[in-house]
């Protein structure tokens, strides 16, 4: 079927035709200039809470990798930052390029990192994730850049994963996994208020970049690339 995607005929400059919202006027990803970004005391610290038994299962989605978790409690939350009152986290999910000088959505001062990983989560005050993910301020999506360097053991468990979930729509349980060893020593951030990267585009997302990058090996990043079937990336 003609469904979206990342190759000349139905990649990013074609989603408008199938979701115009592609341009509307919160659209992510964004570039972030950190010098133009202004200092806001108001904001909170981040506060992550993960439940690493809340973990399902792994999904290769046909656009990434995709780790599920339950979200009928408050059991893996984030709070803090920009955010007010509670969101759930339902996912966690990958973007990646073809090489090492591209693949991450957001950018900083123009620069593109090999890899962006994001952690989903919807606000509880509306009941559903899907209700969530159609308001102005329905998801909070906590974006994690990853540089090539030092081995990154904490990945090893997910890219272990992708060698059973290859090709598109395949799925394999992935159980007792904390989010929160993925994240950098610190939880600095920038934020704004944008909307899915990918379609339906949604401009229902409270973006938390962190500043501070975490590392995967070339090694581990290699695999990445091999592993993943090649109708997922370009
Ligand atoms: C395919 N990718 C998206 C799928 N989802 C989605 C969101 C809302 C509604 C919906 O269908 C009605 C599906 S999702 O919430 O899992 C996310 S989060 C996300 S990103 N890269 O901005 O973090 C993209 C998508
Ligand atoms: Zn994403």
């Amino acid at each position: 079927s003609h469904g979206w995607g990342y190759g000349a005929n139905n990649g990013p400059e074609k989603w408008g035709e199938d979701f115009p919202v592609a341009n509307g006027p919160r659209q992510s990803p964004i570039n972030i200039v950190p010098k133009e970004a202004q200092y806001d005391s108001t904001l909170k610290s981040l506060k992550l809470k993960y439940d690493p038994s809340n973990a399902k299962g792994i999904l290769n989605n046909g656009h990434s990798f995709q780790v599920d978790y339950e979200d009928d409690a408050n059991s893996s939350i984030l709070t803090g930052g920009p955010i007010s009152g509670t969101y759930r986290l339902k996912q966690f999910h990958f973007h990646w390029g073809a090489s090492n000088d591209r693949g991450s959505e957001h950018t900083v001062n123009g620069i593109k990192f090999p890899c962006e990983l994001h952690l989903v989560h919807w606000n509880t005050k509306y009941p559903s994730f899907g209700e969530a993910a159609s308001q102005p301020d329905g998801l909070a999506v906590v974006g994690v850049f990853l540089k090539i360097g030092a081995a990154n053991p904490r990945l090893q468990k997910v890219l272990d994963a992708f060698d059973s979930i290859k090709t598109k729509g395949k799925q394999t349980v992935f159980a007792n996994f904390d989010p929160k060893t993925l994240l950098p020593g610190s939880l600095d951030f920038w934020t704004y208020d944008g909307s899915l990267t990918t379609p339906p585009l949604l401009e229902s997302v409270s973006w938390i970049v962190l500043k501070e990058p975490i590392s995967v090996s070339p090694v581990q990043f290699g695999l990445w690339g091999q592993k993943a079937d090649q109708s997922l990336k370009t």
